[in-house]
C-alpha cells in the first residue's frame, strides 16, 4: 500500500475542485464521514482479524480527540458533510469516547454522530454515550448461539453483546441496527432466527455479504453467502417485498417483512450486498483511518496522510486541499464483481477491515 505524505507530484492538481462539496472524478459527492478511532479490538471475528498476532498502532499514532474534532469540523464546514460515524477496530476500546462524542456535538450541534460497535462493554456506557450526544449505534450480531459466537468472534461473550443492544435501546439510541455477516456452514442457517429476534426486539437487522477484507485472506467467492442465498433462506419463514423508500447512498437494500402468508408488515430487513449487487455508483463515503489517513474507498490501495499535516502546523486550507485531492482519485468501484475476480484484476487491499475502519 502506498501512503501519500505530501509530494505534490503524486496527487493530481488538475480538475480537483477548490471549493464546495467533496467530489470525485465520477461525480459522486461524499456526505458521510466515517472515522476509525482505533485499530484495536477486543474480539477476533474470523471474517476480519487473525486469531493471534495483531500488531496495534502505537498510541501516539492514533488521532487525538482534538485532531478528530478538527477533521470533522473541516468536513462539515468545507464539504457540507452531514453525518459522522465512529468506527474501528472497536470504538469502545477508547476510554475517551464519551469526551470525543461530547466535543463533536458541542462543535457541530446539528450533525448526528453514530457508532458501529461490537457491543462488548456497551451496557455500562450506553447511557453516558447518549448523554454525551451519541445519536445511534449499529451493533454486530452474527449469531444467537453462544457456542457459535465463540467460534466466530473467538473472544467476548454473546450475552455481553446482547446486553449492549438492550442498554443502547434503553438509552434512546434508536433504532439500533444489527449487522450480521453470514458464513457458510457456521451461522448461515440462523438467518430466519436472527430476523425473528430482531423483529421481536425492535431492532433493524441487516445481513452483510462477507467482503475479501479479512486479515487471513481466507475469503473465496464460492464460500461467500450471497444476497440471493439470504433471501432464499429467509423465505422459509417470511415474505419480503422491496421497500420503496429511496436508498440515498445507504449500503443496505431494505425489504418489508411479512410473516409468510400474512398481510401485516412486521418491520424491515436490510441486505448489504457489496459483492454481488455493488452500490459504488452511489457511494457517499469518505473515510479517515485511525492514524489520520484519508482512504477514499474501502478497497483503495493507497491512502493520503493528513496526520502529518495536522502535526506539522498546516492550515485548515492545506488539510482541505489534500483531502479534496485524495477523494478526487477515488476508484470508480471495488472491482470484486465477477468481471474483476475472474479476470484476476481484483487485488485485495493489504489492510483488514479492522485496520481500515469498516
Ligand atoms: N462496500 C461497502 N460496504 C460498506 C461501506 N460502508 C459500510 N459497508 C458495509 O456495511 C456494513 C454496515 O456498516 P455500518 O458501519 O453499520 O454503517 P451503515 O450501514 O452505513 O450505517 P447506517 O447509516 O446506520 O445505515 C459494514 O460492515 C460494511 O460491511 C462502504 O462504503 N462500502
Ligand atoms: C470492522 S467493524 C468495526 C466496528 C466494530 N468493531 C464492529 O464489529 O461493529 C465494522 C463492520 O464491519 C463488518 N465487517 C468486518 N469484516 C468484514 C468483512 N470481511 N466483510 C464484510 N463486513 C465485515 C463487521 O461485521 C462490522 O459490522
Ligand atoms: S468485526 Fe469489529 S468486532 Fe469483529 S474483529 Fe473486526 S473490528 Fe473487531
Ligand atoms: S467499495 Fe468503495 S466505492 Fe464502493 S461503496 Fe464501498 S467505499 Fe464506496
Amino acid at each position: 500500500m502506498s501512503v501519500f505524505l505530501g509530494n505534490p507530484q503524486v496527487l493530481p492538481s488538475r480538475g480537483v475542485p477548490t471549493r464546495g462539496p467533496l467530489t470525485d472524478r465520477f461525480g459522486r459527492t461524499a456526505t458521510d464521514l466515517r472515522i476509525s478511532i482505533t485499530d484495536k479490538c477486543n474480539l477476533r471475528c474470523t471474517y476480519c482479524m487473525p486469531a493471534e498476532g495483531m500488531q496495534w498502532l502505537p498510541r501516539e499514532s492514533l488521532l487525538t480527540v482534538a485532531e478528530i474534532v478538527r477533521l470533522a469540523r473541516i468536513a462539515v464546514s468545507e464539504f457540507g458533510v452531514r453525518e459522522i460515524r465512529l468506527t474501528g477496530g472497536e470504538p469502545l476500546i477508547r476510554p475517551d469516547l464519551e469526551d470525543l462524542v461530547r466535543a463533536l456535538r458541542r462543535t457541530m450541534p446539528g450533525i448526528p454522530v453514530s457508532m458501529t460497535s461490537n457491543g462488548i462493554g456497551l451496557a455500562a456506557r450506553a447511557q453516558g454515550l447518549a448523554d454525551a450526544g451519541m445519536n445511534r449505534v449499529n451493533i454486530s450480531l452474527d449469531t444467537l448461539c453462544a457456542d457459535t459466537y465463540a467460534t466466530l468472534a473467538r473472544r467476548g461473550k454473546l450475552a455481553e453483546a446482547l446486553a449492549g443492544v438492550a442498554a443502547a435501546q434503553r438509552a434512546g439510541m434508536n433504532p439500533v441496527k444489527l449487522n450480521a455477516v453470514l458464513m457458510r456452514g457456521v451461522n448461515d442457517h440462523e438467518a430466519p432466527q436472527l430476523l425473528h429476534w430482531a423483529l421481536e426486539n425492535h431492532c433493524d437487522l441487516r445481513f452483510i455479504e462477507q467482503m475479501p477484507l479479512d486479515a487471513d485472506h481466507g475469503w473465496t467467492r464460492e464460500n461467500m453467502v450471497t444476497a440471493a442465498d439470504i433471501r432464499e433462506s429467509l423465505a422459509a419463514d417470511f415474505d419480503l417485498a422491496p421497500d420503496r423508500v429511496p436508498r440515498a447512498g445507504a449500503p443496505a437494500e431494505k425489504h418489508l417483512v411479512r410473516r409468510r402468508g400474512e398481510e401485516r408488515v412486521l418491520g424491515t430487513v436490510g441486505i448489504i450486498a457489496s459483492v454481488t449487487e455493488p452500490f459504488c455508483e452511489d457511494c457517499t463515503r469518505t473515510r479517515i483511518t485511525a492514524e489520520g489517513h484519508v482512504r477514499s474507498c474501502l478497497f483503495s490501495h493507497h491512502e493520503t496522510d493528513l496526520m502529518h499535516l495536522l502535526r506539522s502546523g498546516a492550515s485548515d486550507a492545506d488539510v482541505t486541499r489534500r483531502w479534496r485531492e485524495a477523494m478526487w482519485v477515488k476508484p470508480r468501484a471495488h472491482g470484486m464483481d465477477h468481471t474483476g475476480l475472474d479476470s484476476g484484476d481484483y487485488v485485495q487491499p493489504d489492510r483488514s477491515m479492522s485496520a481500515i475502519g469498516g
